[in-house]
C-alpha cells in the first residue's frame, strides 16, 4: 500500500491508498520539531483506531516546508523500511516538467495539484487551492504546470486583521447573509468572504483572458465548498485532489524508474 503525505505550511495530511481507494485520511498540524517516533505514535494510534490493516510498501511526500522532510524520511525508513519519493527533488520524475522561469522552485503542492487535475480532466485548466495561501495553478494542454497566482490565504487574511488592529477580534470565516455588516464580526466576515469570492472570480477571468483558450476551473482545499456556495466559481470541487495527484506521480515514477 502507498502512504501519501502532504505537508502544508499549516497542516500535514497522511492518506493510505490501497490501489483503488483511500482507506483513511489523518491530519495533524505541521511542526518541524516532530520526530520520526512522534509521527509513528500518532499514525499507528489512528490507523488502529480506524481498524485498518495497512502494510505500507511505498511512501510519497509533497512538502511546502523543506525542514520537515528530514524527519519524515527517518520515519519512513525506520517504520516501513522504504525510501520515500519526494516531489520537487530531482530524483522524483514528473509526467510533465513545469514551464516557468529558470531557477523557480514551484511549490510541490502545486505540481501535485496540476498532475492530479490533469489526470482527471485533461489540460487547459485552473486549479484553485484554498490552503495557507490561495493558489491558482494553470495547467496546459499537455499537463504541464505553466504558472499561476499566489494570494494570501483566507485564514491568514483574517489573522492579519486580528493581529494588526487592536479592536478586531479573532473570527472564523463563514458566508454572511448580507454584504453590509451591522456588527464588527459581520463586517470582517463580509470583507473576507465577499472579498475572496471577488478575488477568485476576478483572477480566473483574467487568467482566461490571458490564456485565450477555454479552461475548466477545479476548486480544492478545505474552504472551496464554502466559497462555491451559490457562486458558480468552479466546474468541479475535489477535496482529494492533492492526494490523487500524489498517487498519479507515484505511479508515474514506478513505471519509469530506471531499475
Ligand atoms: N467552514 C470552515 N471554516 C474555517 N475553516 C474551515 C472550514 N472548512 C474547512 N476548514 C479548514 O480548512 C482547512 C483545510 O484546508 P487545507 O487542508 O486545504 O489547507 P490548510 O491545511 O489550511 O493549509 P496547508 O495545506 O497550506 O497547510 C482545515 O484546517 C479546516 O479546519
Ligand atoms: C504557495 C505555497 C505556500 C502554497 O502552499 C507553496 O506552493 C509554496 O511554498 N510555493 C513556492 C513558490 C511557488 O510555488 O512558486
Ligand atoms: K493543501
Amino acid at each position: 500500500m502507498l502512504l501519501c503525505i502532504d505537508c502544508g505550511n499549516t497542516n500535514t495530511v497522511f492518506s493510505i491508498w490501497d490501489g483503488t481507494r483511500f482507506l483513511c485520511t489523518l491530519r495533524t498540524s505541521t511542526e518541524h520539531q516532530r520526530t520520526a517516533d512522534q509521527y509513528f505514535t500518532w499514525y499507528s494510534t489512528l490507523v488502529r483506531h480506524h481498524g485498518i490493516e495497512a502494510d505500507i510498501s511505498d511512501v510519497i511526500i509533497s512538502s511546502t516546508v523543506p525542514r520537515v522532510v528530514f524527519n519524515l524520511r527517518v520515519f519512513t525508513d525506520r517504520y516501513f523500511g522504504t525510501r520515500p519519493i519526494v516531489v520537487g527533488r530531482p530524483s522524483c520524475l514528473l509526467p510533465q516538467p513545469p514551464r516557468v522561469d529558470e531557477g523557480t522552485a514551484v511549490g510541490p503542492d502545486r505540481l501535485v495539484n496540476a498532475a492530479g487535475a490533469f489526470n482527471r480532466h485533461g489540460g487547459d485548466l485552473i486549479v484553485v487551492d484554498f490552503g495557507t495561501a490561495t493558489t491558482f495553478d494553470v495547467v496546459a494542454a499537455d499537463g504541464a504546470y505553466v504558472g499561476g497566482v499566489i494570494a494570501p490565504g483566507v485564514n491568514l487574511s483574517l489573522e492579519a486583521l486580528h493581529s494588526a488592529a487592536a479592536a478586531l477580534p479573532h473570527v472564523d470565516v463563514t458566508k454572511p447573509q448580507a454584504v453590509i455588516g451591522t456588527n464588527t464580526v459581520a463586517c470582517m466576515q463580509s470583507g473576507v468572504f465577499w472579498g475572496y469570492v471577488g478575488l477568485v472570480r476576478g483572477i480566473c477571468e483574467r487568467i482566461r483572458g490571458e490564456y485565450d483558450k477555454p479552461m475548466q476551473i477545479i476548486g480544492t482545499g478545505g474552504l472551496a465548498p464554502l466559497f462555491a456556495q451559490g457562486e458558480m466559481l468552479f466546474d468541479s470541487i475535489e477535496d482529494d485532489l492533492t492526494m490523487h495527484g500524489l498517487t498519479v506521480i507515484h505511479a508515474y515514477n514506478k513505471e519509469n524508474m530506471i531499475a
